[in-house]
């Protein structure tokens, strides 16, 4: 037999918090779920303050259960209580299960996703970029991090922190560089490995769009994983996207795998936007010359083959990599990668794109 309520709210009890009472006897325990030898639960501070403050009693509270026979797996979620609201049921952290929300957020004007066929390519990279720029000319900017595998826009964004849920049901996202920010990266541990079905997985992006308070946005940038899975299919088919942007290397196989994910756009009656040639060439910091590392022109040939604008093509550079390592995106400065991306971005706005 598997645990139960009881043994959790038990082991729970035995936790004291530090001015007294505990979890269970303060009335801070929420959304409590077995699924199997899976375990989640919130934990609901009286404000964001003190949830901060809370977070080694939830590591403990999360260890302790984690002791319990039959638990395999915990994942224990902070949020803020507001007054005179009913309890909450929403579990912002671990593995949600799929909601009836709409994916189309009320106030978002345009969805836009960045895609690739191949990973590494640079896709959230210019995801990032994107959306600084565009925010910079004055666009009111959302970026989702749906890449649920790998989410590197908390990093590229210098973004940290859990998004807290004061209500219970809305989630508030992050803002960084005159972006407003999710990622699922906020809700998981770093450097964990995430393994999830394909219902969570929908589940967790149909919070996302649905659920997190992205405001009134000009345009909401969803940086997708690499290729064409189930993050993609049920963008493409339930939520009211506007376009796609697909980033490729020059590179014959990364070429390939871009027309792989447009073939997909274009079954699922997405528009393809444009192409963007990411890490088209190098300029030789010494010599001055230009080196065709990744391959020539393949993009933008690719491109007037489809009848596809290429909106841009952004060169190999270091300060791009290490701006994105920093979590200042290079399109925040002034430099020469900055005026690439605000290109990139005039483009957009100017196509009424964004
Ligand atoms: N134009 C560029 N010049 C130099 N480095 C770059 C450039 N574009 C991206 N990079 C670097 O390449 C690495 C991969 O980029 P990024 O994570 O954006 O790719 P991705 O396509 O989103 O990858 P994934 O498939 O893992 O999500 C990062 O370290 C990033 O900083």
């Amino acid at each position: 037999m598997g645990v139960t309520q009881e043994q959790i709210r038990a082991v729970l009890e035995r936790l004291a918090l530090p001015d007294g009472g505990t979890l269970v006897s303060r009335d801070m325990l929420r959304a409590l779920r077995i699924e199997g030898g899976k375990v989640s639960f919130v934990i609901e501070a009286p404000s964001p303050e003190i949830a901060k403050l809370m977070e080694p009693l939830r590591k403990a509270a999360e260890a302790a259960v984690l002791s319990l026979e039959g638990v395999e797996k915990v994942s224990a979620a902070l949020t803020a209580h507001a007054p005179q609201q009913p309890a909450p049921s929403l579990k912002v952290g671990g593995h949600p299960k799929p909601q009836a929300e709409p994916l189309k957020p009320a106030g978002v004007k345009r969805i836009l996703a960045v895609a690739s066929g191949k990973g590494g390519v640079g896709k959230s990279t210019v995801s990032s970029n994107l959306a600084v720029a565009l925010a910079k000319q004055g666009r009111k900017v959302g970026l989702l991090d749906a890449d649920i595998y790998g989410p590197s826009q908390p990093r590229m964004m210098g973004a940290k922190g859990r998004p807290a849920s004061p209500d219970g049901k809305t989630i508030e996202p992050l803002h960084a560089h005159g972006v407003t920010l999710m990622s699922i990266g906020f809700m998981l541990e770093e450097g964990k490995a995430v393994v999830w079905r394909g219902p969570m997985l929908m589940g967790a992006l149909q919070q996302m769009l649905g659920q997190v308070n992205w405001g009134e946005l000009d345009v909401l940038i969803v940086d997708l994983p690499p290729g064409t899975g189930d993050v993609q299919l049920t963008l493409c088919t339930k939520a009211e996207l506007s376009g796609a942007i697909v980033v490729s290397t020059p590179q014959d196989v990364a070429l390939l795998d871009a027309r792989k994910a447009m073939d997909m756009f274009s079954t699922l009656k997405t528009p393809v936007l444009g192409l963007i040639e990411n890490m088209s060439f190098f300029t030789c910091p010494d010599c001055g010359g230009e080196h065709h590392i990744f391959g020539h022109g393949g993009v933008a040939a690719e491109a007037e083959a489809l009848g596809l604008p290429l909106l841009g093509a952004l060169p190999i550079d270091l300060e791009t990599r290490l701006a994105g390592d920093s979590g200042t995106p290079v399109a925040a400065g002034e430099g020469p990668m900055a005026r690439a991306y605000a290109r990139i971005a005039e483009g957009l706005i100017g196509g009424g794109m964004a």
